[in-house]
């Protein structure tokens, strides 16, 4: 028998000085910028904290200051759609090809190793999806390989609907996860104050 499954954790990140663009009346490009990073190293923190992931992959064109261990697949620069799924068509062709892939955006600041832990922990054949707080969008997504190499990634509106109905096109069971960490993405100005404990704003 082999052990556990392997789980990595792919998060896919704008390019330094492109993210946040909704909090522009909020915060300067060099504002937004220290708050992408200190978000990217919070999540990649929380996944290395996790004991059931045991690799982190980022995908896209900068590192946001993270470990230089960490993988990084660039990205074609077509949106986010086509970023994650160049990244996990190159992740399911690997020979270390993970039993399971937990794709989770980068602008969560109250994500937690629980949190990882309990996106990495899904049955077999199974697909977990994390809403954002509206209960639309997707902050994270837990992926079985091979089965969901083929998936394709729907992040755009109603996102949590269609990449429900993705999974079940590939015959995959889905269940929700519903967790504050998982569903405090910062979007919108007022969402700010849920990342203060990872980024100040001094004015
Ligand atoms: N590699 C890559 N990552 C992306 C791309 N678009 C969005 N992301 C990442 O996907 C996650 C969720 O995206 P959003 O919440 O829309 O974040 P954002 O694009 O920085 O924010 P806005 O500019 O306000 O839309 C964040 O971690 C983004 O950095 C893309 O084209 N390529
Ligand atoms: O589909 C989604 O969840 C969004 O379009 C991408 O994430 P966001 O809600 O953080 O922008």
């Amino acid at each position: 028998m082999s052990g556990p499954p392997t789980v990595w954790a792919l998060i896919p990140i704008k390019a330094s000085g492109e993210g946040k663009t909704r909090l522009a009346d909020a915060l300067s490009v060099a504002e937004r910028d220290a708050l992408v990073d200190a978000m990217a190293r919070h999540v990649a923190g929380a996944a290395a904290g996790a004991e059931r992931v045991s690799r982190i992959v980022l995908a896209g064109p900068s590192r946001h200051g993270l470990d230089a261990d960490i993988l990084r697949i660039d990205d074609p620069g077509e949106g986010l759609n086509a970023a994650l799924g160049s990244a996990l068509a190159r992740i399911a062709r690997m020979e270390a090809c993970p039993d399971r892939l937990i794709v989770v955006a980068a602008d969560l600041p109250r994500i937690t190793p629980l949190d990882l832990n309990l996106l990495a922990e899904a049955p077999a054949h199974t697909a977990v999806i994390a809403p954002d707080r509206h209960g639309t969008g997707t902050n994270a997504l837990s992926l079985p390989l091979p089965e969901a190499a083929g998936f394709h990634f729907c992040y755009g509106t109603d996102s949590a609907a269609r990449h429900r109905e993705e999974a079940e096109r590939l015959g995959l069971t889905v269940e929700t996860i519903l967790s504050e960490g998982l569903e405090k993405d910062i979007d919108e100005p007022s969402d700010l104050v849920d990342a203060r404990d990872v980024y100040t704003i001094e004015h």
